[in-house]
């Protein structure tokens, strides 16, 4: 019998196989199962990473799992906020949100990003939906103040997620579809046929959050609003896709990577954590204590990095795990 297979391609081919035979595992264990990745703005380096993360986010959907979307946008908000004249502040790592600030948001989060995102999946086919939290109900939030020695500060209109109904994306998962979410919210006082307002209305629409337009939506941090929905859609698994290669020990004196921690050592790391990653390392921890097997934050400026981590026997970034339970069995 003739050998069907060229052996130069055979030797070539063989790597390869191996790889996806290494991903069997995880793919097996994920198979049906929801999984959260969130984008964040500044992993969002330049086009050839974003349309690497369409690829692997449309790998995962075509392997048999159900991937949600969820994208930030800081640097590129804060980019338009100049080009306009506005200012950027910040307070422990949240934006200062004033009513014109608000509308920026909401403007590049909605008409910009999310818009680029959904254009790069659906060059894979008729695959992503775009959405806003204010969309069919899926977030309602309400006002967050930045606690800073120990005082709460106010920073405008600025929302904690209240509650979350899942079932538009729910419907969409269902359907085949991919989720891309955008992190704002509707306000959780708004109510039908009201005008979006907390109060009674008397001071013409506006209300104490500074809402001069009453349009009661909220700018929700992505990290928060992913963690939150991953949550909320019983997720196994949360990714977050930042700027770093995980939650470094003793940042900015050291580079070293903490590979895993359960939660309750996260729960004492938080109070040292500074900036940008107090509520990316708070959503893991509110995810993994309401129901998400892991979270795991990931260096988004290498290309395929959600690959990578499902590739890699013992992953890349930093996992955070639930706590065990005394008496449980090693997983
Ligand atoms: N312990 C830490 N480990 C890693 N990064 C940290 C740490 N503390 C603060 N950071 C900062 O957090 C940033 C990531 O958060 P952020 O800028 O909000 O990113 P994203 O846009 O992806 O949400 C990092 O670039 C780094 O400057
Ligand atoms: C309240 C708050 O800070 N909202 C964020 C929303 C976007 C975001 O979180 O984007 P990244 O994930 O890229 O940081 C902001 O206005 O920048």
């Amino acid at each position: 019998m003739t050998d069907q297979v060229h052996p130069t391609r055979r030797h070539t081919a063989l790597p390869k196989a191996r790889t996806l035979i290494e991903a069997l595992p995880w793919l097996t264990r994920h198979n049906g199962k929801t999984v959260v990745i969130k984008f964040g703005g500044n992993a969002m380096v330049d086009r050839e990473l974003k349309a690497a993360f369409a690829q692997d986010v449309v790998f995962l959907r075509q392997a048999g799992l159900r991937p949600v979307v969820v994208h930030g946008g800081g640097p590129q908000i804060s980019a338009q906020l100049t080009r306009l004249g506005l200012e950027s502040e910040f307070k422990a790592g949240l934006r200062v949100t004033t009513p014109e600030t608000m509308d920026v948001v909401r403007m590049v989060l909605a008409g910009q990003v999310q818009r680029e995102l959904v254009n790069l999946l659906n060059r894979h086919g008729p695959l992503a939906v775009g959405m806003t939290g204010e969309d069919a109900h899926i977030m309602a939030a309400t006002k967050r103040y930045a606690h800073i020695d120990g005082e709460a500060v106010d920073i405008g209109r600025v929302g904690d997620i209240d509650s979350i109904e899942t079932g538009a994306i729910q419907a969409l998962l269902d359907d085949g579809r991919i989720p891309v979410i955008s992190s704002i919210a509707r306000s959780a006082d708004s109510r039908a046929g009201a005008d979006g307002d907390a109060d009674d209305g008397a001071d013409g629409g506006a209300d104490d959050d500074g809402d001069p337009d009453g349009t009661g939506v909220y700018n929700v941090n992505a990290d928060t609003a992913a963690a939150a929905l991953a949550a909320a859609l019983g997720a196994e698994t949360l990714m977050v896709l930042t700027d770093v290669e995980g939650l470094y020990a003793d940042w900015p004196d050291s580079d070293e990577v903490i590979s895993e921690l359960a939660a309750a050592e996260l729960e004492l790391l938080l109070p040292e954590l500074s900036s940008g990653m107090v509520p990316k390392m708070e959503g893991c921890l509110h995810a993994v204590r309401n129901g998400v097997r892991t979270a795991r934050v990931l260096d988004g400026r290498v290309p395929h990095s959600i690959l990578l981590e499902i590739f890699t026997d013992e992953g890349i970034g930093t996992m955070v795990v639930p706590d065990k339970r005394e008496g449980e069995p090693a997983k």
